[in-house]
C-alpha cells in the first residue's frame, strides 16, 4: 500500500484566462521596429513636433519631456535634440513613445508600410481569442502606436482580437510593480495571466509578479539568452504555445 504522507500536494498551475503580448521581438520583428518605425521617427519627428509645438496634446508632452530631462526651461530645438538623443539610445520614454506614436500614424495612413505581424503570431492569437481567452498588449510603445501596429498590420486589421493594451503609463516593463498593475486593473489574479516576450528582465519581472511567462526567442541570441535561465518556459514561435 503507498504511503499518503508521501504524496506531494504541487498547487495545479491556474488555467489561463488572458495572454499578455510584448510586441517587439514577440509578436513582431525586432527589425521592423528598428529599421522602418524608428528611422521614420527621426526623420519627421523634429518637423512634425515643429509644427504642432502649440497644439495642447502635443505641447503637454514636450513639457513631459522637459520634466524627465530635468531640463524645465529647455527651447523647442533643445527638446528636439533631446529627442534625438533619446531615439538614439532607444530610450522608452513615455512623451518620447507618444510622440513617435503620432508622427507613425501618418506612416501608415500614407501606406508607406505596414505592421509586421508573425503569421504565427497571427494563427495562435486568432486560436486564442475563439477559444474565449482574452487577449492584451503590454509594449514600450504608446497604446496608440500598438493599436496602429495592428490595425495597419500586414495581415488586415487584426484589433478586433485584443481586449486592452498597456504602455508605459502602467509603468516601465522591467518592474514587478507593473504587472501587479495590469493584473489589478485586469481584475484577476496574476497566476491565471500568461506573459509573452523576448526579453529575460520583462519575464523576471512578471513571474515575480506571479503571472506565469512564456520566453518567445525567435533568434539565435535570444535562444542562447534562454537558455541560461530556467525561470521560464521557452519556444521559437507562438506554435509551440501551449495553454493549460
Ligand atoms: C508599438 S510598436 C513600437 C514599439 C516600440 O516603440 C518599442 O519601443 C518596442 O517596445 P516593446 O516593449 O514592444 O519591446
Ligand atoms: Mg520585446
Amino acid at each position: 500500500m503507498s504511503d499518503p504522507t508521501r504524496l506531494r500536494l504541487e498547487e495545479p498551475t491556474p488555467e489561463v484566462l488572458a495572454i499578455i503580448t510584448d510586441i517587439e521581438g514577440t509578436t513582431s520583428d525586432i527589425a521592423f521596429v528598428h529599421d522602418v518605425l524608428f528611422p521614420y521617427a527621426q526623420e519627421y519627428l523634429p518637423d512634425f513636433v515643429r509644427a504642432r509645438a502649440d497644439q495642447p496634446e502635443v505641447a503637454a508632452l514636450l513639457d513631459d519631456v522637459r520634466a524627465e530631462a530635468d531640463k524645465p526651461t529647455a527651447d523647442l530645438d533643445a527638446v528636439i535634440n533631446i529627442l534625438g538623443d533619446w531615439m538614439n539610445a532607444d530610450r522608452k520614454a513615455t512623451p518620447l513613445k507618444a510622440l513617435q506614436g503620432m508622427v507613425w500614424q501618418q506612416g501608415y495612413e500614407d501606406n508607406d508600410f505596414t505592421g509586421h505581424v508573425y503569421d504565427d503570431a497571427v494563427a495562435a492569437l486568432q486560436a486564442w481569442a475563439d477559444d474565449r481567452r482574452a487577449l492584451y498588449v503590454y509594449s514600450s510603445g504608446s497604446v496608440a502606436a500598438q493599436r496602429l501596429l495592428f490595425t495597419y498590420s500586414d495581415h488586415g486589421d487584426l484589433t478586433s482580437l485584443f481586449s486592452g493594451y498597456f504602455d508605459t503609463r502602467i509603468g516601465p516593463k522591467k518592474k514587478r510593480s507593473s504587472y501587479k498593475a495590469i493584473a489589478a486593473e485586469l481584475g484577476e489574479d496574476p497566476s491565471s495571466l500568461l506573459f509573452l516576450s523576448d526579453v529575460g528582465d520583462e519575464l523576471d519581472a512578471a513571474a515575480d509578479a506571479g503571472m506565469q511567462t512564456c520566453w518567445v526567442a525567435r533568434d539565435e541570441k535570444t535562444q542562447e539568452n534562454a537558455r541560461m535561465s530556467e525561470a521560464h518556459r521557452v519556444v521559437q514561435s507562438f506554435d509551440e504555445i501551449e495553454l493549460i
